[in-house]
């Protein structure tokens, strides 16, 4: 979600407006300008504000130390914003000397004086992209963000400078941005425009998409929904509030993004597949590559999220559902990692094609506990999850692993696995200057596919493309194509497809993949199915055991057995388009884990 500060702030009417649309900062500007205000009118102008306020934030231009500390505390400042020649010491000093953050503004030149940027990364909290000084009304170029992104590391990174209602989400489309921030863009003739600053907002928002859907009642279109028995009814709602809190809180936010880029090493890249692209003789193959994440699949940036939810709302322990191992090896690291105690439920079936998987969630002190009921896979471990959480709702956390299951849980898995959609978007836009024509991505429950397409389902030019596992084929019984052969039904929680018989009982699903054989998939990809905002496409087995080994040969990268359906796809359909079309896949998680399954699926090849 993009943060959103308005500058320049003089009146009450400007800063109430601002409570009530929820902007994360607020602007005031201390440096000379003609939206100079004093500490003292600050103090005035806040005085009797509840505790929901925005952050303030105060602007300056090489201002000493002891009236910036001065400054703070009667304004009551909470981020200092310095668009002068401050050092990188003096930048230290100061938020040494503050409880306050210390924000960068940098005037970009888009020449070497840039690389100065580089120092300023470990002694402030963010840094704010601006045109040549602040307060213009004038755009920076652009397409300078990505070469300043390489000196700004991990920080938050804010654009300013010439922003307006009508030009933001242009902004938004083409740019990973953490905030944006505006003045001169909502005032008319020199003043504050309360109509202008909400059309701002709005915007900005509407760029996010996050709210777009579910609506009120989680539900996409006609799927979705909560239906789980009372108990867990006031859990899920608790949720829903800590995570629209949590997730606006700055402090959330950098944690999420250290770990997401330092621990996890994100932003994972964006490589062109020429070999593979030029033995399909068609379209041009991009790999978007989730399986360079640590713990090799995309489920950790999920993890990171709802197990920082977790900590922050004070839980203790948490438990998940795994089929493949990947989201339960995830959900143990992050646990470890945040001293959380873990407990995963896996099918006896997946524990056994998963071995390796399992050591790995014990090694890092989790406890797997065998689901023996049904199938043994993943719908299982799944009742079993709920089942012991409607017993421990109050001291544990649910951490589930795709965009299935109750309201909020689609929605919240969606947004932090969007990351991957959004870092796409950037990196094909810097490498080929314009968005992918198809999207292609495997789908199990559908977390990395959701986490792909969503930054695009504005884009009509870009085909999105899931694909199912149809396991021995959609004519047998032995399949886990959910879109292409169920029927809309309940399970875990939600409504959705569904894989059931005549009288309704779910079908067990099947499929090579430990990941894929799940007999629902989730809401919002039923309901992008049913808009048909995206296709759903079947690919077997047989095919999937193919593009592991051709991948894996021609590329030298072992893609997991998920992964591999994506990839199948790609080969049946990059032929067949020209070499201008540009395909981005989804390469979910790398394939060590399947290695051993595979060598029995082809006979017994030594490993
Ligand atoms: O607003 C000013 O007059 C000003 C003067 C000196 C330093 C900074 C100043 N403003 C900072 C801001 O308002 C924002 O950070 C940003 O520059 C807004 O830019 P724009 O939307 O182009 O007005």
């Amino acid at each position: 979600m993009t943060l959103i500060k308005v500058c320049g702030i003089k009146t009450r009417a400007a800063y109430d407006k601002l409570i009530e649309l929820r902007a994360d900062y607020v602007g005031f500007v201390f440096a000379k300008s003609k939206r100079q205000v004093t500490a003292e009118q600050v103090a005035d102008l806040v005085a009797s504000v509840g505790q929901k306020r925005p952050a303030h934030v105060g602007v300056f231009v090489n201002e000493t130390l002891e009236e910036l500390l001065r400054i703070a505390e009667v304004a009551q400042l909470d981020v200092l914003q310095l668009h002068g020649e401050e050092s990188p010491e003096f930048c230290r000093d100061l938020r040494d000397r503050t409880g306050c953050q210390v924000w960068k503004a940098w005037g970009v030149k888009n020449d070497d004086r840039d690389a100065e940027l580089g120092a300023y990364t470990d002694v402030v909290d963010a840094i704010l992209l601006d045109n040549d000084r602040g307060g213009t009304g004038e755009k920076f170029p652009w397409g300078a963000i990505p070469a300043l992104r390489a000196y700004t590391k991990n920080l938050p990174l804010f654009i300013a400078g010439g922003l307006h209602p009508d030009n933001v989400g242009e902004l938004l489309a083409s740019h990973l941005t953490d905030g944006v921030d505006v003045s001169s863009g909502v005032e008319s003739e020199g003043v504050k425009d309360l109509a202008k600053i909400k059309a701002f907002v709005t915007k900005v928002r509407e760029s996010n998409m996050t709210k777009t859907y579910p609506d009120q009642r989680g539900r996409f279109g006609k799927f979705g929904g909560k239906f789980v028995p009372e108990t867990l009814m006031s859990a899920l709602e608790q949720l829903e509030r800590d995570y629209e809190t949590y997730t606006k809180d700055p402090e959330f936010i950098e944690q999420l993004r250290y770990y997401l880029h330092v621990y996890s090493g994100r932003p994972t890249s964006l490589y062109y597949a020429k070999n593979l692209t030029e033995k399909l003789g068609g379209a041009k193959v991009y790999l978007k590559r989730e399986d360079l994440n640590h713990t090799g699949a995309h489920k950790i940036n999920n993890c990171l999220g709802q197990g920082l939810l977790a900590k922050m709302t004070g839980k203790k322990r948490v438990i998940a559902e795994t089929g493949a191992g990947q989201h339960g090896v995830a959900t143990a690291t992050v646990s470890a990692l945040l001293g959380l105690e873990c407990t995963v439920f896996m099918g006896e079936e997946d524990i056994e094609r998963q071995k390796l998987n399992v050591f790995r969630m014990k090694l890092m002190g989790a406890e797997v506990i065998p689901a023996t009921s049904g199938t043994k896979t993943l719908k299982d471990a799944t009742n079993e999850a709920i089942r012991h959480w409607v017993e421990h709702v109050e001291d544990t956390f649910y951490i589930i692993g795709s965009v299935v299951g109750p309201h909020p849980y689609p929605m919240i898995v969606r947004d932090f696995q969007r990351i991957i959609g959004d870092e796409t978007r950037q990196q094909i836009l810097e490498l080929e200057g314009r968005l992918p024509d198809t999207i292609v991505a495997c789908v199990g429950g559908g977390s990395n596919a959701m986490g792909i397409f969503y930054p695009f389902l504005n884009d009509e030019s870009v085909d999105l493309i899931g694909v199912e596992a149809s396991g021995k084929g959609i004519d047998t019984e032995e399949h886990a194509a959910t879109i292409t052969l169920g029927r809309p039904g309940i399970i875990h929680g939600s409504l959705t497809y569904l894989l059931q018989d005549e009288y309704g009982q779910v079908q067990p699903a099947h499929s090579i993949s430990a990941g894929l054989d799940y007999p629902g998939i989730g809401p919002e990809h039923a309901h992008l199915a049913d808009t048909k905002r995206a296709t759903y496409v079947p690919i077997t087995d047989d095919e999937a055991l193919e593009s592991f080994q051709l991948l894996s040969r021609i590329e030298g990268i072992i893609p997991a057995l998920e992964s591999s359906h994506a990839i199948a796809q790609v080969v049946k359909l990059a032929p067949t388009l020209p070499k201008d079309h540009i395909i981005v896949v989804s390469l979910s998680g790398r394939g060590d884990k399947d290695v051993h399954s595979v060598a029995q699926a082809l006979g017994g090849i030594e490993v």
